[in-house]
């Protein structure tokens, strides 16, 4: 089954077309990968997929709702790049105040800090905290509602490497029990922790697959190189 479909999705920012037209679906469960460059729009489809980037064309349906619809708004939880807690309250204090709006108990904001490798800062002010613990206080607010599809944006930035493996390995555990993650990245080495792929280079979709089909398409081990074969087989189309 699909999380989330995507027809045709064209968005314009400031006067240029930065999505010209995607099309692709997400299956459920899984952890999916939004990998591309820097200014390839990865940004700007999750903000569409959640709801709240204007569109000039195209359809996003999200658990069979349109995308930003009222009755996702606790279905979808949505990580920006810039973390979204407060800077004033401690960890644990932006946590409890998450999990109440989502009926949720202070035993369940406990365990999602603990989940993202912050509870020995949980009694700290946000203020006080590094970039990366600011970002792993804000997914802990997300994951506190459980949502059913999550949107995280580069979610990894900054982490020391056994952290970021841990995360991974979260976010596995997730999709395990059902959640569907949409996981943006610039670094490819973490497109081979994904089950699935979506490569995006200057808005177009240069690859939707799994990181095993990439290697075989671009004739390498390295998905880094792969990808690169992958581009460089298309301009040669073009050309
Ligand atoms: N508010 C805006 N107005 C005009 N153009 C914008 C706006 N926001 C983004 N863009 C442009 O849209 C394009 C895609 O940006 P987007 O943030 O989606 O890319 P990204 O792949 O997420 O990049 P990064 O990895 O650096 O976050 C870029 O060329 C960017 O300059």
């Amino acid at each position: 089954m699909d999380a989330v479909t995507v027809t045709d999705l064209g968005v314009d920012r400031g006067r240029r077309r930065v999505l010209p037209g995607l099309s692709f679906a997400v299956p459920a469960g899984q952890v999916t990968g939004l990998l591309g460059p820097s200014g390839s729009g990865k940004t700007t489809l999750m903000r569409a997929l959640v709801g709240v980037q204007q569109v000039r064309s195209g359809q996003v349906t999200v658990l069979g709702e349109p995308a930003g619809s009222p009755g996702l708004r606790a279905r979808v939880g949505y990580v920006t790049q810039a973390p979204s807690v407060y800077d004033d309250l401690t960890v644990r204090e932006n946590a409890r105040y998450f999990a109440s709006l989502y009926g949720m108990s202070a035993r369940e904001a406990d365990a999602a800090i603990a989940d993202v490798g912050l509870a020995d800062a949980a009694g700290q002010l946000v203020a006080d905290l590094s970039g990366g613990q600011r970002g792993r206080a804000s997914l802990a607010c997300a994951l506190v509602g459980s949502p059913e599809v999550l949107v995280l944006d580069e979610p990894t930035v900054g982490l020391d490497p056994v952290l970021r493996v841990e995360l991974w390995e979260r976010f596995h555990a997730l999709a395990a029990a059902g959640t569907t993650l949409i996981v943006s990245s610039h670094v490819m080495d973490e497109a081979g922790r994904c089950d699935r792929l979506l490569l995006l280079r200057a808005g177009e979709l240069i690859a939707d697959s799994t990181p095993a089909q990439l290697r075989a398409d671009g004739r390498s081990e390295d998905l880094e190189e792969a990808f690169l074969n992958v581009v460089r087989a298309r301009e040669e189309v073009a050309a």
